[in-house]
């Protein structure tokens, strides 16, 4: 069956992104289909950050098109992408230093807020019953997420794979359609990206994911689709099996011909290393 545009949540056709006289991407397409993970991945500077902020809409490509469901994508800011149902992770986190675990979850949840985001930061215009509903809700998924017990913390207080957790609980706490995570692995331990793994393939019975990750483990268990991203051009998509058997893609990596790799192991979930980031990925 042929699939359209249509079909899909999200897709880029023809994205080209200059800085300058750079090409940072060069005529890049991706599809995202409702309930899939789709990974992007590539070599250090190949261009998956600037089409991870193209598909946030925090970059306007120079030119090519982004959909959202068949049509124009929603406005660029944040409380626009929200209220689409498409919510968005950070390298950096994100967190409000001063605001309680509860209350950045809170923040999250303004997609369902009547009142709008400068009622939410503010108090001013929202009724009584919106506030309720929205700490009923973020409280319902701290408790999805494990973390109820820190809700009354400040996130700096926190080891830092539970502030990983309340960033994913306040992006996930309006129930978005397409989550979009950037390197959600980086800082975490060997256990810790297990149960990552675990909870990202949760999520896809709810909502879509696209990850941007160094880390090839968890990208090669949890992705349906991967995009391999290198010099700003797609150089391979497919499964995680037949990404892994491209050597398009190892040459990319090793920056060596496919003929030049064979000790490469091929067939676990780690048989495509990044050796720009020598712990695994896990910067
Ligand atoms: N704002 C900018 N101005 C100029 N050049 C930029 C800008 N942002 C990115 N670039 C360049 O665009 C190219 C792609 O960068 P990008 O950060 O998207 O790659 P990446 O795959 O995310 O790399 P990494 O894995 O190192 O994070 C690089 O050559 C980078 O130096």
């Amino acid at each position: 069956m042929t699939t359209t545009a249509r079909d899909q949540l999200l897709s880029a056709d023809g994205v080209t992104v200059r800085f300058g006289g750079l090409t940072a991407l060069d005529d890049v397409g991706l599809r995202v289909a409702p309930g899939s993970v789709v990974g992007l991945i590539g070599p250090n500077g190949a261009g998956k950050t600037t089409l991870f902020n193209v598909l946030s809409g925090v970059l306007r490509p120079t030119s090519g098109t982004i959909s959202w469901k068949g049509g124009p994508p929603p406005g660029r800011s944040p409380h626009h992408l929200a209220r689409a149902g498409i919510s968005r992770t950070f390298q950096g986190l994100n967190l409000f230093p001063m605001m309680t675990v509860l209350e950045n979850v809170v923040a999250g949840a303004d997609r369902t807020a009547r009142g709008g985001p400068v009622s939410l930061v503010t108090g001013l215009g929202r009724h009584h019953r919106d506030e309720r509903e929205l700490r009923a809700r973020a409280e319902a998924t701290l408790r999805r997420f494990g973390i109820a017990e820190f809700a009354a913390r400040l996130p700096g207080t926190l080891p830092y794979g539970i502030q990983k957790q309340v960033a994913l609980a306040r992006a996930c706490v309006a129930d978005p359609e397409l989550l979009l995570l950037d390197e959600p692995a980086s800082g975490l331990s060997g256990q810790q990206i297990d149960d990552l793994a675990r909870q990202i393939r949760g999520f896809s019975e709810h909502m879509a994911v696209v990850l941007v990750e160094h880390h090839m483990d968890l990208v090669m268990r949890v992705c349906d689709h991967i995009v391999v991203l290198n010099f700003g051009r797609v150089i391979s998509t497919g499964t995680p099996e037949e990404v892994q058997a491209d050597p398009a893609v190892t040459e990319a990596y090793l920056g060596t011909p496919a003929e030049d790799t064979a000790t490469v192991p091929r067939g676990g979930g780690s048989a495509v290393s990044d050796p720009s980031h020598s712990d695994g990925g896990t910067r």
